[in-house]
């Protein structure tokens, strides 16, 4: 029997999704195709009856500027959001501002899926050359996480991320949800990801063919042990959701539009 019901939501379509650029830790705006989005996921939601007692956003732009315009579409503006780096996205190493087409086209598709979708494989880390390190790690928001500058992550595979999440969500998001508050959690394709696979228990062989698309609420119908009782269902047009995980899908390909 479900118990709980909890939302996932990767953020608004960011400009760097929009450019096919790999974004993770660069703090990207929303694009104004992710603003409507977002608004309309909120509208979505408040259609469907549902409320929220507490959300959870990472410490990038993109994912709390969402969780504000699903607040305020659905009139919830004052309910608290609490922000983590550990919900933060992936972390991409070298790869970040990277196209993914033109990836594709240098290193084969192939690669790029195992750099996007496997679950143990690191891209190459990110070093001091790299153009958008020192706008990475000078940024005073990463003075305040719960970890010292020195030991945040240089590159992930979806395996650090979730190794890295789950002290968050076992000790604060858990918590939360067993007292019986309704929680979005507004993150990322991958910290999303990463939790998907914790959740069902997802092997490490079926995870790569998860991809969520941007600004879709998904819900997980959860028992007293938070396992799932019923598949996670996308919330939405079902035609346009699937053109959406394609979309997303063949940003990885070499012949991606916006190369
Ligand atoms: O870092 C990025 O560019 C995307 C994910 O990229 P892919 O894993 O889909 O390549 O993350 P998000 O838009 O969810 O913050």
């Amino acid at each position: 029997m479900s118990k709980y019901k909890l939302f996932l939501l990767r953020h608004g379509e960011g400009a760097w999704n929009k450019e096919n650029r790999f974004c993770s830790w660069v703090d990207q705006k929303l694009s104004e195709n992710g603003v409507v989005e977002a608004q309309e996921c909120g509208r979505l939601l408040k259609e469907q009856g549902y409320q929220f007692d507490q959300v959870f956003t990472s410490i990038l732009s993109r994912s709390v500027q969402t969780a504000w315009l699903v607040l305020e579409a659905m009139g919830l503006e004052w309910v608290p959001v609490t922000k983590s780096w550990r919900l933060n996205e992936r972390h991409y190493g070298a790869l970040i501002g990277l196209n993914r087409a033109e990836m594709a086209l240098n290193h084969g598709e192939e690669q790029v899926k195992l750099w996007r979708r496997s679950y143990d494989i690191m891209p190459p880390p990110i070093d001091e050359s790299h153009p958008y390190y020192a706008e990475i790690y000078n940024d005073r928001r990463y003075s305040t996480c719960d970890v010292p500058k020195e030991e945040l992550p240089k590159t992930e595979s979806l395996k650090e991320v979730l190794d890295r999440l789950l002290p968050y969500w076992n000790d604060v998001i858990v918590p939360v949800i067993k007292s019986g508050q309704m929680v979005l959690i507004s993150a990322h394709g991958n910290s999303c990801r990463a939790l998907l696979k914790h959740l069902e228990d997802i092997s490490e062989t079926d995870i790569v063919n998860v991809t969520l698309p941007t600004g879709i609420p998904v819900l997980l119908e959860l028992d007293e042990d938070l396992r799932p009782v019923k598949p996670r269902q996308l919330l939405g047009d079902q035609a346009k959701i699937q053109a959406a995980i394609k979309k997303v899908e063949d940003q990885g390909k070499a012949n991606a539009q916006n190369k």
